[in-house]
């Protein structure tokens, strides 16, 4: 058992503080005067002030070292959605989020803030201005979500006042930015293969896309309002930009902005499906022999033909969230941080 310090309220760790959130919200952070510590299982950058512990996060005698004298933790890290490797979400969603919350008491920690999703209560079908009271998906989108819904849980039944332990899940929604390495890259990668061309559906589906440094800012937020007198103990709370726009029109914007033209033919949204699911198929029977990573996924095309937009009212009324950044000063931000990503560069 580790020897208890008493912890500083100013004092924290970002788990996952390498990645693309965790590293803004660690500027941040530093920025409003905290003192942080990193805890990843890569060290991506150097910052003046913070302290880099490496290691995996299913080790607690490794998250002890970082969670000394802490009293905040954010926990952003994950296994990429895209790495599609059930044991490997099992092992650091599930058992690992259980040895974070544990690792927490030992060190005394006192909060606990983790990065959630919007898309644990998204099964592939339309949801608009979804309210935090909807039910977690029966049937989740992919494994990821599924582990993601399991993680959740975890945390927000560990909420105790008693034990002056108090957490609280972030939901962001469809997170873009600078140093993102998924949405614009995955964009850019498609156009460059002549697959950007059709738009599936009709196009109106509205989305939430949310900028990093608003997700960054509901996750201090709720930091610095989780008190055990607080309506967030124990709660989830959307984040978004609470401006859903057309899928297809935010896609347009980033490839236009960078250069690239944007989709124009339009394909039914079934036959895209169906096709996806075809694909999918072959892929699994395949597998024993060839691995095959198609680009249209049944998650992805429903991700794209459907509307899947939150309402933010929960976290406006309890802890006075505003998206700073809009929607359209976001997108032009994004793009020019991309240089290397334009056309013909
Ligand atoms: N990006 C998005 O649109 C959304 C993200 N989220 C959630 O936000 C969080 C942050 O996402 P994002 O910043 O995009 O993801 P990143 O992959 O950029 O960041 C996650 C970080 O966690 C690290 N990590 C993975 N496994 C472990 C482990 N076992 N021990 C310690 N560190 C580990 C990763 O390292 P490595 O890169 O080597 O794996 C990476 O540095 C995640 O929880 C994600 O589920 C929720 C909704 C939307
Ligand atoms: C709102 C939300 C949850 C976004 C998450 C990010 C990714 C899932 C998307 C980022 C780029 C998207 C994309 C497609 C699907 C969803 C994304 C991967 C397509 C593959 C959908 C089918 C196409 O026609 C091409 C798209 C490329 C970009």
């Amino acid at each position: 058992m580790a020897t208890r310090l008493r912890p500083s309220s100013k004092r924290c760790a970002v788990i996952g503080g390498s990645g693309f959130l965790g590293r803004h919200l660690v500027e941040r952070l530093m920025d409003r005067g905290y003192t942080v510590n990193v805890f990843d299982i890569r060290q991506a950058y150097e910052l003046p002030g913070v302290t880099f512990h490496q290691g995996d996060l299913c080790d607690r005698q490794a998250l002890l070292l970082a969670l000394k004298e802490v009293s905040v933790v954010f926990h952003c890290a994950s296994p990429a959605p895209a790495s599609d490797d059930r044991a490997l979400f099992q092992r650091v969603n599930i058992d690992g989020t259980r040895t974070v919350i544990q690792a927490c008491h030992e060190a005394g920690v006192q909060k606990l803030i983790l990065t959630s999703s919007a898309s644990v209560v998204f099964e592939g079908t339309d949801i608009k201005n979804g309210r935090e009271d909807l039910p977690y998906a029966k049937k989740p989108i992919d494994y990821y979500t599924e582990t993601k819904i399991q993680q959740e849980k975890l945390v927000l039944e560990a909420c105790s006042k008693d034990q002056g332990f108090l957490t609280v899940a972030i939901r962001p929604h469809g997170i873009f930015g600078p140093r993102d390495p998924q949405l614009v890259p995955i964009l850019v990668d498609t156009a460059r293969r002549g697959k950007m061309k059709f738009i599936i559906g009709d196009g109106s589906n509205l989305v939430d896309f949310t900028f990093v440094e608003n997700v960054v800012h509901g996750h201090i937020l709720a930091a610095e309002h989780l008190k055990a007198d607080s309506p967030l103990c124990g709660q989830a709370y959307h984040i978004t930009n609470d401006e859903p726009v057309r899928f297809w029109d935010f896609m347009s914007q980033i490839l236009e902005g960078l250069g690239y033209s944007a989709p124009r033919y339009h394909l039914p949204y079934t036959l895209v499906y169906g096709i996806a699911l075809l694909l999918w198929l072959m892929a699994v029977l395949l597998r024993p022999l060839i691995q095959i990573k198609p680009t249209f996924t049944p998650m992805r095309v429903a991700l794209a033909g459907t509307h899947h937009y939150y309402s933010c009212a929960r976290a406006k009324k309890d802890m006075g969230y505003q998206p700073l950044v809009p929607l359209r000063e976001a997108i032009v931000r994004t793009v020019e941080s991309y240089p290397h990503l334009r056309k013909g560069a």
